[in-house]
């Protein structure tokens, strides 16, 4: 068994509790509402810049130049078509981009992933990156098989069932699985810890897209 898929296995509890998320059931059936949707891309949009910086820190600490060739890629798609992105769905989905202060499911979503990656070392962040992008291929393959009617719904999901992003995650597992290899029991059931950590932090992400309190930005001009 790959380390990764053993440090998934030992987490298949919060995995599944991830992939059968209302969120992820909803977009399945195609009924998820459109101001939980609003409130979700206008949470989505403000973690693109803790990705960068935990990217960032992955950067810094990666083992060699390979690994940073390679990030150095995912931190300019997120600075560049990944913000291009975010621009036109706001715009189709009249999403304004001053808001009320995030909740603060989101917030610690930001701070407790952030933290992981300021503290941690090399492997830490990318089994954290490989919790994150292994859990959205996985459930964006599966209900890309029923497209939603909901443009902007149906690109993102897209997107992540796509060759481009699966390929991002399968080398961030490969990445885990060699560094893993290199560790003790007690090092491996450390980044199964960190990995549990990270999807315990995205379901209540997910989960605050929900909160109808948290009041959704209306674009200016055209609300
Ligand atoms: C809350 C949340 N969790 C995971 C992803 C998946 N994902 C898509 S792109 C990216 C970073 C760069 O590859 C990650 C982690 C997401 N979008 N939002």
């Amino acid at each position: 068994m790959r380390h990764s898929d053993w440090i998934r296995s030992q987490n298949q509890y919060l995995w599944e509790a991830m992939q059968t998320h209302r969120f992820v059931t909803d977009i399945e059936k195609d009924q998820l509402p459109l101001d939980v949707l609003r409130r979700y891309f206008f949470f989505e949009h403000a973690f693109v810049e803790t990705a960068v910086l935990i990217f960032g820190h992955a950067l810094l600490k990666a083992p060699g130049f390979a690994q940073q060739r390679k990030l150095i890629a995912t931190l300019s798609a997120l600075s560049e078509a990944q913000l291009v992105w975010f621009q036109d769905c706001f715009a189709a989905l009249g999403i304004g981009t001053k808001g009320s202060p995030l909740p603060k499911a989101v917030d610690d979503f930001a701070t407790g992933m952030l933290g992981i990656a300021e503290d941690g070392d090399y492997a830490a962040i990318v089994t954290i990156m490989m919790a994150a992008e292994w859990m959205y291929g996985t459930w964006c393959m599966r209900a890309h098989q029923h497209p939603s009617t909901e443009p902007m719904l149906r690109a993102w999901v897209q997107l992540h069932a796509e060759p481009d992003f699966l390929s991002g995650a399968d080398w961030l597992r490969a990445e885990v699985d060699r560094e893993a290899a290199a560790l003790d029991d007690a090092g491996r059931m450390r980044l199964a810890d960190l990995f549990g950590r990270a999807l315990q932090l995205e379901i209540d992400f997910h989960e605050a897209a929900y909160d109808s309190t948290w009041p959704v930005p209306k674009a200016e001009g055209n609300a």
